[in-house]
């Protein structure tokens, strides 16, 4: 069993700022078996004491108690799983959250490793497990323990034969699940394994609707979804014959530990050993301890197969993160160079940028050109830290772009993408993006120069129209629109655009970069395009070629843009 300090500590730093509800949960999970159980004692009293010696001065008394105990079993029944819940509510919201935090702090190549909807299943399934486990199976626990322990005392100090049976049962009902838990085990895991294929291929699926219908592949997709369906299908229904398997197997030694505890107590009542009072409420207790033993070994068994969800979350949350730097860069950018930098997506790839040793002109229009797969949008990636050099340095006023503080950088800068995500919210909480104090001309002004001003008030709500998901409801030079304008909002010091306007027909885009390049006078400008009108005005043009990045003298004539031009289609 995978047990050991690690996972408890963690699971225990869980309930920081919940520890108090969940003792409560426990207390209150206690107190509730117990005074069942005591309701129960009660019957000792009211056959022997009441009815057999015809003395019902107490009667009164133990009925009110025991109607009071049933009252508090009744309400601590909601309020103890009402506090669990609470429990695992709030472990579900923190976990939820790392998990949000560490998304936006993981390194992006390790990012798009993983299928998204492998992160939805964190979400979904093993965070849900986790809180689970930590607010409900483990006060479970704690609680079938302490009552056990309870029921142990009361048989024994009853009869120690009785005891004896009942854990010489018990021991064989473990044995038993012994047997059947490894390969239960096994076959829940093979059950998670299937259902979660089955989610994320049903997540891929919705996303994918769009090409299944363009493509007319609807045959082979409801063929995939058979496959994969059959296979969670086939793993479910074996558990289940285990399941019940086990179950037939684990009934008669219930029956057998009932017939014996009515064997023995029945021969110790006419011995004149026990009570008739005292032995009906012990067949009730060893009953009740039969249960508890079952349940123990049960929980046992569940928190450690839910040791695999703790295992996949503590991978994540624990693993790699990207450096954030601790250096502030207070004053302006003046200076930006590429010192010798190499950059491969994957150790054993092939490298992307070879020794690029460039200098940025601050306050320029500077334009990366190339033929497609050269290398240009892995360049700007670096510069907006999404990944880092594997060696050399980009250097920022003469400090390493690694060591200044992430959130620093990134205010300086704004990347506007080729195909930009936008949310299925309203347009304008698209372009501000949660930048608050925009005034509302200034908002104007900005989509005024990115021409689609007049689109958004043709709109019946205006910037409060809400766009579906991805933009969905937008042209793709809406979507790039509204992107441009969510990045100029920010006046950021340094301005990327890679292929931002490739959606644009050429009239609009011409219009457009001429406002932009009056709004950002003086200011830094990135554009990586593959269209000679967009880099016809920038004041530095590189060529990137094969990774390798080559400064080029602005084409004075036609016949040096055409050199531009056949590098770049
Ligand atoms: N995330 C990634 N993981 C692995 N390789 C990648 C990744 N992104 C890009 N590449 C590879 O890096 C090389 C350069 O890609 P990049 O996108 O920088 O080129 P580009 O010059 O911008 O091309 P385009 O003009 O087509 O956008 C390509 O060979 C591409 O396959």
């Amino acid at each position: 069993m995978r047990w050991n300090m690690r996972y408890f500590k963690w699971i225990s730093s869980l309930l920081n700022g919940i520890r108090h509800m969940f003792l409560l949960g426990v207390v209150l999970l206690i107190i509730e078996s117990l005074s069942l159980l005591f309701a129960i004692g009660l019957q000792k009293q009211l056959i022997d004491e009441v009815l057999f010696k015809e003395n019902y001065t107490n009667f009164h008394i133990i009925v009110i108690s025991m109607a009071f105990l049933y009252l508090i079993h009744s309400l601590l029944f909601t309020f103890g799983p009402l506090a669990c819940h609470h429990v695992v509510a709030h472990i579900r919201f923190t976990l939820s959250k790392h998990l949000m935090l560490y998304l936006h702090k993981i390194p992006k190549d390790k990012l798009q490793k993983e299928r998204s909807a492998t992160f939805v299943h964190y979400f979904t399934q093993d965070i849900r497990m986790i809180s689970r486990l930590t607010g409900e199976e483990i006060p479970n626990l704690l609680k079938e323990i302490v009552i056990s322990l309870f029921l142990i005392f009361i048989v024994g100090y009853a009869n120690i034969i009785l005891l004896i049976s009942i854990l010489l049962f018990s021991l064989l009902n473990i044995v038993i699940g012994r047997y059947f838990a490894p390969k239960l085990k096994k076959m829940a895991k093979n059950v998670e394994k299937t259902k979660s294929e089955l989610l994320i291929h049903s997540e891929e699926s919705i996303s994918s609707t769009r090409e299944v219908i363009a493509f007319n592949r609807h045959q082979w997709e409801l063929e995939n979804f058979n496959r994969i369906y059959n296979r969670y299908f086939t793993a479910a229904m074996a558990e289940g014959q285990l399941v019940n398997k086990q179950m037939l197997s684990s009934e008669p030694i219930r029956w057998g530990a009932n017939l014996s505890i009515l064997g023995i107590g029945g021969f110790l009542v006419l011995q004149g050993q026990l009570s008739v009072g005292l032995f009906i409420v012990v067949y009730q207790y060893t009953s009740r301890l039969l249960t508890s033993f079952q349940t123990i070994f049960n929980s046992i068994m569940l928190i450690s197969s839910r040791m695999s969800n703790v295992d996949r979350i503590r991978e994540v949350l624990e693993g790699e993160k990207w450096n954030e730097g601790d250096k502030s860069l207070q004053s302006s950018i003046t200076n930006i160079k590429f010192d010798h930098v190499n950059f491969k997506y994957d150790d054993n790839a092939s490298p992307i940028l070879r020794d690029i040793n460039i200098e940025l002109p601050i306050g320029k229009k500077i334009a990366f050109v190339g033929l497609s797969g050269g290398g240009k949008s892995t360049i700007v990636q670096l510069l907006a830290r999404l990944h880092e050099p594997t060696e050399g340095n980009i250097l920022v006023n003469n400090i390493p772009l690694n060591n200044i503080k992430r959130k620093n950088w990134m205010s300086k800068i704004a990347v506007v993408f080729q195909d930009p995500y936008l949310f299925p919210d309203t347009i304008r909480n698209n372009l501000l993006f949660g930048v608050e104090h925009i005034s509302d001309e200034y908002l104007d002004k900005i989509c005024k120069t990115v021409s689609i001003y007049d689109y958004i008030k043709s709109l019946k709500k205006g910037y409060d129209t809400i766009i579906g998901e991805r933009g969905i409801t937008l042209s793709g030079g809406q979507r790039q629109r509204i992107a441009l304008a969510r990045a100029l909002l920010r006046n950021p010091e340094i301005l990327i655009l890679d292929e931002a306007t490739s959606a644009l027909d050429v009239k609009n885009e011409h219009l457009i970069q001429i406002n932009i390049d009056k709004l950002r006078k003086d200011k830094t400008t990135i554009i990586i395009a593959h269209r000679l009108s967009t880099i016809k005005n920038a004041d530095v043009i590189y060529l990137i070629k094969k990774g390798e990045a080559i400064e080029v003298e602005k084409p004075k004539n036609s016949e040096q843009w055409e050199f531009i031009y056949e590098n770049i289609q």
